[in-house]
């Protein structure tokens, strides 16, 4: 472990205000988290994403994949997917994240950005479906990344890196008041797989 990961400190809340985030760091040693790397750029099903941007409709570069305990309906920028069901990695790493986080999860999102020029706009996780201040538990594979949150009102901006098999928890009344990015990069070529588990309540 180097000094800077020596000093994560995971009961520290990085916003300054109105919602909680924890950056618990790796969470798995550096073996383990290339095979669930390979595992998952080799067995999900990625597919296109569609956004919706100037009433166009736009298949991003990005990849995405949904799993549910159910086939969930989870609409995200207008295109409803229907969840599938876990695989044993994703069984195993949504296992570990809910001991980390002290929390229960229901489904999650992945995404495949092949390169550090993609990335993902500002957004906050806010969906209907999606219980109101539960906890998003981020696990991120890959290439280090760096991550952006910004007050809705105030435009305060907070930054971390994420690292390889690292994990971060949104919770409280973040969704609310902040959004977040994951910025394009011509820094990074190599791929980056991200996991955020979420709870539906539908
Ligand atoms: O790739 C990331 O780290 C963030 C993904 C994200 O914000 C999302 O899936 O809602
Ligand atoms: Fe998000």
């Amino acid at each position: 472990m180097d000094l800077f990961t020596s000093q994560i400190d995971p009961k520290q809340n990085l916003l300054p205000k109105d919602g909680t985030v924890n950056y618990l760091g790796p969470i798995l040693d550096m073996s383990r988290a290339d095979h669930y790397f390979q595992q998952l750029w080799n067995t999900i099903p990625w597919e296109n994403d569609i956004i919706h941007m100037f009433g166009k409709r736009i298949e991003t570069k990005r990849k995405v994949a949904w799993y549910g305990d159910k086939p969930f309906e989870y609409t995200y920028s207008h295109s409803t997917k229907k969840a599938l069901p876990w695989t044993q990695e994703l069984l195993e790493l949504k296992k570990l994240t809910e001991t980390l986080t002290g929390e229960t999860y229901n489904s999650c999102l992945l995404n495949l950005y092949h390169s550090g020029e993609e990335g993902m706009g500002w957004h906050c996780d806010d969906e209907k479906e999606l219980k109101p201040n539960g906890a998003i538990a981020s696990l991120s594979f890959g290439a280090e990344r760096k991550f952006v949150f910004k007050h809705k009102e105030s435009k305060e901006k907070v930054e971390l890196v994420l690292d390889h098999g690292s994990l971060l928890v949104m919770k409280g009344a973040t969704q609310s008041f902040w959004l977040h990015r994951l910025p394009p990069t011509k820094k990074v070529g190599t791929p980056r797989i991200n996991l955020t588990f979420r709870k539906i309540v539908k």
